[in-house]
């Protein structure tokens, strides 16, 4: 019988100009692990690598969907550097489409891409992948612990939220920026996505050692986007 597919956005913190090998082996590592029980769909970040590319070419005059597109390409070649540790255990190709993807999760084999449409993130991408795909659940590793009530990064006072209904995110969230290279954790069309396919998320902080206790022992990390009936 086939696994259950889900999806692991994986934050772009773990491509940057200083990644070491071994942080790179851990998590293909992990990722076979979790193959061993479900198909994973992995969808990586665009990380500085992305936003340094989209802050030069913006300065160098390129208009914003140009730029995302360009967010999109360091996003898939940071998904070729973590298929290069897979072998034949990955599709051999990044899936640039949503029907890209339908076809290459029939191999049953891991899938690692990156972006998919200009205008939005990877997260909202994770979310479209995961509503095409029938996964169980869309699994958000990114670099804070969960979502807070403001952005953690500029108030140091900010509290976690253990869970949140999509619709609070979507009020917390909207005012947040659409220009290529600053979508901030939860883009509008990822939370769209997650409240019309009734979407199970979990965002949390995303390390070897969290995802394998998040997503194959089941332990609660991080928060939950609730959808209310
Ligand atoms: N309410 C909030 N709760 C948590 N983080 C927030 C909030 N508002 C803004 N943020 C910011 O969102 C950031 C996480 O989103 P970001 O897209 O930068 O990370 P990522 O998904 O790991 O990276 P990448 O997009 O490169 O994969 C946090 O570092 C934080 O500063
Ligand atoms: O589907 C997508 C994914 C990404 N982009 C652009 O790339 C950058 C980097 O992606 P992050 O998810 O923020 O790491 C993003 O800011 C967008 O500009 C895109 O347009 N569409």
């Amino acid at each position: 019988m086939a696994k259950q597919r889900i999806v692991i956005k994986l934050s772009g913190s773990l491509f940057s100009f200083d990644t070491q090998v071994k942080a790179l082996r851990d998590y293909t590592q992990l990722i076979k692990k979790i193959a061993n029980e479900y198909q994973p769909i992995i969808v990586t970040g665009g990380g500085r690598i992305a936003r340094f590319y989209i802050d030069l070419s913006r300065e160098m005059g390129l208009d914003e969907s140009g730029l995302d597109l360009t967010g999109i390409m360091v996003s898939h070649l940071n998904a070729k550097l973590l298929m290069s540790g897979l072998g034949d255990l990955c599709h051999p190709t990044t899936p640039k489409n949503l029907d890209e993807i339908s076809t290459a999760v029939n191999s049953e084999k891991i899938i690692i891409t990156g972006g998919l449409y200009p205008g939005q993130s990877t997260n909202a991408t994770s979310a479209l992948i995961a509503e095409r795909t029938g996964a169980i659940k869309f699994f958000n590793a990114t670099d804070v612990d969960g979502i807070y009530d403001s952005d953690p990064r500029t108030n140091k006072n900010a509290v976690l939220f253990d869970s949140i209904k999509v619709t609070d995110c979507i009020d917390m969230l909207r005012k947040e920026n659409s220009i290529a290279g600053t979508y901030d954790l939860m883009d509008l069309i990822s939370l769209k996505v997650i409240q019309r396919s009734r979407l199970p998320c979990v965002v949390f902080k995303s390390s070897v050692e969290n995802i394998e206790k998040i997503v194959l022992r089941g332990i609660r990390l991080g928060t939950e986007i609730t959808i209310s009936s």
